[in-house]
């Protein structure tokens, strides 16, 4: 059964078509990732998905029923964890999320039971009468993710809900996702971190320029670029690499260089890791580590768009 479903959704803002003809099926039970760069149009499909914005065209489904016309079904049964922080920090963390599970139509005895609950759910249970002033980035965090999902929804989703915060709350983050996922939620994931993208979704879209351009489970969009290799060479500095010229050795695609690691993508079929290793020595360039790696979503998505996904 498809949680969501979406067909040829498209948004324009006067000329500019930031989303162009999406469809795409969540089925029950996937945590779902939703790549793509700066810009691409993640948070207008998402804005759609939550009532909040107007399509120009198209139909978005939630459990079989069309949000335009099942307003109160879609909220019910939907929770979105934005990705600009929403909550108040003149109210404790309890009304916070009291607050919005009210809005989800929670009422009375019930309101609280689960309210607690969503509390204790993201670590905060003992912090409920604190205002988020207090709180680290982290808890601020997961205070956005309780008030989105003390009514018990659906289906999930979460845009960027890692950004900017400590590898602790990070791990807790990923944690509660796979456990939400675990209780029977379905999640769309959004995020620049293409390795939270590769250890936690089930299958991942990626979208560029408003257009979904590829889909599928993390292997069958590796499969994409089998006739591509990586090699990554930890070096003592990489002042004098010209990126440039290792570009011209036979075979090689791409070059990037951070700090002290050369990463090279060539075409799998040429053998010329010793042309590579040639040459840095020929530059006099010290080399400390090196290692051929496996192809990663990283990969497949410079190889779609042209672009780092953090660019
Ligand atoms: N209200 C608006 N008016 C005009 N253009 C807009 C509006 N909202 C978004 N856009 C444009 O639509 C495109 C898609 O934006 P969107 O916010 O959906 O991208 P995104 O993939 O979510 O990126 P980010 O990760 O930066 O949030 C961008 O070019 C953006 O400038």
């Amino acid at each position: 059964m498809n949680v969501l479903e979406i067909r040829n959704l498209t948004k324009k803002f006067d000329d500019f078509i930031a989303v162009d003809r999406i469809s795409l099926q969540v089925k029950k039970g996937e945590i779902f990732g939703f790549l793509g760069a700066n810009g691409a149009g993640k948070s207008t499909t998402i804005n759609m998905i939550a009532g909040l914005l107007r399509s120009n065209d198209g139909t978005i489904e939630i459990l079989g029923k069309n949000i335009m016309k099942n307003k109160r079904f879609a909220k019910m049964n939907l929770g979105i964890v934005p990705q600009d922080l929403a909550i108040y920090e003149d109210l404790t963390a309890f009304e916070n999320v009291r607050f919005f599970a009210g809005l989800y139509g929670l009422r009375g005895s019930e309101l609280d039971a689960k309210t607690r609950e969503a509390l204790a759910f993201v670590g905060l249970g003992d912090h409920h009468k604190s205002t988020p002033d207090k709180f680290s980035g982290g808890m601020k965090r997961r205070l956005n993710i309780a008030c989105a999902i003390a009514h018990q929804p659906k289906l999930i989703i979460m845009d960027e809900p890692t950004v900017g915060i400590d590898p602790q709350s990070r791990n807790y983050i990923l944690n509660s996702v796979r456990k939400l996922n675990e209780m029977g939620c379905t999640i769309i994931y959004t995020s620049h971190y293409m390795e939270e993208v590769e250890e936690i979704c089930t299958k991942i879209a990626i979208i560029d320029h408003g257009k979904i351009i590829a889909e599928g489970s993390k292997e069958q969009l590796k499969s994409i670029i089998t006739d591509k290799k990586e090699v990554r060479i930890e070096v003592k500095t990489t002042e004098p690499v010209d990126p440039a010229e290792i570009r011209k050795i036979k075979g090689v695609e791409t070059v990037s260089v951070q700090e002290n690691i050369i990463r090279i993508q060539s075409d799998a079929s040429i053998n010329n890791l010793n042309l590579i290793l040639e040459f840095l020595i020929s530059r006099h360039i010290e080399i400390k580590a090196l290692q051929e790696k496996e192809p990663n979503l990283e990969t497949v998505f410079l190889t779609l768009t042209g672009r780092n996904l953090r660019d």
